[in-house]
């Protein structure tokens, strides 16, 4: 039996930091981006970093990042403070008691608590989750700045720079026949070495989409992400049997009940896991293995983390044993600002899963006082909220 270790005190801190260009999805256009870091300090002096964030404040799930610092402060926290550090399933089903959803909230706190045990241990989180299959994983990255020129434009900089050589394209906003034209040019632009996705965030109905999908075909796309409300999962199976190309799930999915529905229903080709819309670590690593078991492919999603969720990620998805469609941890890319002391690794068309124990990451403390939204020389102020930014 190991000695219990008391966990002291949590911050849960908001942190609004700009995108290096704006990042156009059909819900919303992102030009900061807003990150809920949580340090969870335990009484033997090591300090669990995790993460929590949401794209376009509410416009995109039922989460916010002021939403779920309120959550940790006023509800979670409480509930665990006190609590065994070395127990992560414990204070977890402690704060399960006390909120019945929170996703989101819970997830960052898990990661935190699981980056905390890690660095006890001297174990990297992907050690912790059942062991790394990988130490690099594929990165895609997402063309969404509005313009097909400038699309191109830094596609090609990326395929140069070896850092992307796949592509996923925001698409749904506009009528259908110019999102397909828009696909069609980068895709002629980039040509067959590239691999190009879309992502709709379920801006479509079923038959937009049953015709859409079909011209993305034959235009030379890959996949198409969550063409259809989330709730609609009978429509996705509808689309899966009529589709030439790879139908994936993205909102749909909230944890492991969500992707066995998905997997059983024959809803999706692909999973994308997310792990705070899974609802934390453990919930987002049963949801790969039922994907696994039910023969479903699998995807590293994002909800465009900082590096604290991103190095999470990168350890949960190394574990996975099939990632078909790889990965798109390329979060911290979309920043102007560098979090962490040692930026995380991206070379080689993805990134280095980090090595050190916990999460293997450490904050860069004066950056982090820079841009939280409490602190005394804020410059950035919170994205603006209006629906469709
Ligand atoms: O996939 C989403 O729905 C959200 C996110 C992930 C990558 C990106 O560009 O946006
Ligand atoms: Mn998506």
């Amino acid at each position: 039996m190991t000695d219990s270790v008391r966990i002291e005190r949590i911050e849960a801190i908001l942190v609004d930091v700009p995108t290096i260009r704006p990042h156009v999805l059909s819900v919303a256009t992102l030009k900061a981006q807003t990150m809920v870091i949580v340090r969870l300090y335990c009484a033997d002096g090591i300090i669990g970093l995790g993460e929590a964030t949401t794209i376009g404040g509410l416009a995109y799930g039922e989460e916010s990042p002021e939403g779920i610092k309120l959550a940790i402060d006023t509800y979670l926290a409480p509930q665990i403070i006190g609590m065994d550090a070395n127990r992560p399933a414990k204070a977890m089903a402690a704060a399960q008691a006390v909120a019945v959803g929170n996703r989101f909230a819970k997830s960052a706190l898990e990661m935190a608590l699981f980056d905390a045990l890690g660095i006890r241990r001297g174990l990297p989180l992907s050690e912790l989750l059942g062991g790394r299959l990988r130490d690099h994983l594929p990165v895609l990255w997402t063309l969404a700045s509005g313009d097909t020129k400038t699309d191109i434009a830094e596609a090609e900089a990326m395929v140069a720079a070896r850092r992307h050589k796949t592509f996923k394209l925001k698409i749904g906003k506009r009528p259908l026949k110019d999102d397909v034209d828009h696909v069609a040019a980068i895709k002629r632009a980039l040509g067959d070495d590239v691999s190009i996705r879309v992502d709709v965030n379920q801006a479509w109905d079923e038959p937009t989409a049953k015709r859409g999908i079909a011209m993305l075909a034959d235009a030379g796309c890959d996949l198409v992400e969550q063409p259809i409300a989330l709730n609609n999962r009978a429509g996705m199976a509808r689309l899966r049997a009529s589709a030439t190309i790879a139908i994936m799930a993205d909102e749909a999915l909230h944890g492991p009940t969500d992707a066995y529905a998905f997997a059983s229903e024959g809803a999706a080709d692909v999973l994308a896991v997310k792990i705070s819309q899974a609802g934390g670590l453990r919930a987002a690593r049963a949801m790969g293995e039922i994907a696994d078991a039910a023969g479903v492919a699998l995807y590293g999603g994002t909800m465009l983390e900082g590096p604290v969720g991103t190095a999470a990620a990168a350890h949960l998805f190394s574990t996975f044993p099939s990632l078909a469609f790889g990965t798109e941890q390329f979060g911290p890319l979309l920043l102007t600002e560098e979090l962490l002391a040692e930026p995380l690794s991206y070379c080689d068309f993805g990134m280095a899963v980090p090595e050190g124990p916990g999460l293997g990451i450490a904050l860069d403390d004066a950056t982090l006082t820079r841009f939280r939204r409490d602190g005394p020389n804020r410059t950035v102020r919170p994205a603006p909220r209006a629906a469709g930014g």
